[in-house]
């Protein structure tokens, strides 16, 4: 008998596994609207010009291969951070930010889920978006952190609970940790608006919660990510002392090198030194140390005025190219009679769209029309295109008139 014998069969991921049926599916008019990632009107992967125009400039520097710092390239760091906070927030002027490289937004959410689970000083439990992105419930379990819920999707209007949400948030114990989404929710694409997100740092502030942000789309949600970057900076200009977690996976077109970045904004330089040090115990047995190309990608384009601003316009065409495509296939809808109303499709932002389909309509929509979205309804709007909106709302019209 082998001694794995016991070892169960888990069950495939709810998001990356849809590729993987689509991947088996034979029919030509197949669509994968399973995982966020960003796909050009050819239905093409893109890896950004920018992001090209870097690798050679890397390629020319002839540079080594040895190790990052633990804490990987700081200077990597130093223009994440920069990127979100803004380079004229008083937490990089006056170096409140302890940010260490990650491996993308994931490595960095599960850097903070260990941070936490050793340190911090109230009840070890995070409060979740209801729904969230699926992938949080076990990079906090992983860490022995409980996870529980605040109201967020309201099924009714297909939109934001905030009443629901304020009062859950009032209602928590003093100093819960909060996991918010900076933008682009994951998987609803409904935001809280400004007036929104200052309502609710001052009920943050009140209770003393911890904000702990996911920022995994600044740049996708709005096209802008100065504006996507409102809740960052809000909290911070508020006095929260967040942990912010950043990836560069989709605004970049880094899915694969793993590029991101972790930070916790501390009281003083001094608290920095004892947060970095106990951040970097955490990583040298976690991975030891970073991968170096995707840092340099970033780097290379963070800290050239020409680059970075070429970049800027392809993060808003892709996010335009989103946008674009989300009143076509709303407007298809209409065309084809279908009398559900459909606004949420171009009222949502960022990557996805909640489309309200049953779990028995999306299973509908891959076997009878090789339509492949996750089992909550939610769509990669990434994978919509000028080619294969007009089938895609012909599928979802006959699945749910
Ligand atoms: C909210 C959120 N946070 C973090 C990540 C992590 O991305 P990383 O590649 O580690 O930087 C993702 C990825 N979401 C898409 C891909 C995935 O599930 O891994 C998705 O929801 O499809 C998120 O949607």
């Amino acid at each position: 008998a082998s001694i794995w014998e016991k070892v169960p069969m888990g069950p495939p991921d709810t998001i990356l596994g849809i590729t993987e049926a689509f991947k088996k599916d034979k029919d030509p008019r197949k669509i994968n609207l399973g995982a966020g990632t960003y796909r050009d009107d050819n239905g093409k992967p893109y890896v950004l010009p920018t992001v090209k125009e870097a690798e050679k400039r890397i390629m020319a520097k002839n540079m080594n291969k040895e190790y990052a710092p633990i804490a990987g390239i700081s200077e990597f760091c130093q223009l994440a951070a920069g990127f979100a906070f803004g380079e004229d927030s008083p937490v990089l002027k006056n170096g409140l930010n302890a940010s260490a490289q990650a491996l993308s937004g994931t490595g960095a959410l599960r850097l903070g889920s260990a941070f936490l689970s050793s340190f911090y000083p109230h009840a070890k439990e995070v409060y979740l978006p209801a729904p969230t992105w699926g992938n949080h419930i076990p990079v906090f379990k992983h860490c022995g952190i409980n996870v529980k819920y605040y109201k967020y999707y309201d099924k009714q209007t297909v939109g934001l609970d905030f009443k629901g949400l304020m009062s859950d948030i009032m209602g928590f114990p003093d100093h819960s940790i909060l996991l918010l989404h900076a933008c682009a929710h994951n998987p609803t694409g409904i935001d809280l608006k400004p007036e929104q997100w200052k309502e609710l740092s001052a009920l943050v502030k009140k209770k003393k919660h911890f904000p702990f942000f996911d920022m995994a789309y600044q740049g996708f949600a709005s096209g802008d990510p100065m504006k996507d970057a409102f809740a960052v900076r809000q909290f911070v200009d508020d006095g929260h002392q967040i942990i912010l977690c950043q990836s560069f996976a989709k605004n970049m077109g880094l899915y694969g090198e793993r590029a991101g970045n972790f930070t916790v904004v501390c009281k003083d330089k001094e608290e920095v030194e004892r947060v970095m040090s106990q951040i970097k115990i955490i990583i040298r047995p976690m991975y030891s140390n970073p991968p170096v190309h995707g840092a340099r990608i970033v780097l290379e384009i963070l800290s050239d005025q020409k680059l970075r601003s070429q970049w800027m316009q392809e993060v808003k065409g892709m996010a335009d190219r989103i946008i674009g495509v989300r009143k076509k296939l709303k407007d298809e809808l209409a065309k084809l009679g279908s009398t559900r109303n459909w606004n949420h499709i171009t009222d949502q932002i960022g990557m996805f769209c909640f489309t309200g389909l049953t779990p028995e309509q999306v299973d509908r929509m891959a076997k009878e029309f090789h339509v492949y979205l996750t089992r909550d309804g939610r769509i990669s709007v990434a994978g919509v295109s000028s080619t294969n909106y007009q089938y895609l709302a012909s599928a979802m019209h006959a699945c749910t008139k």
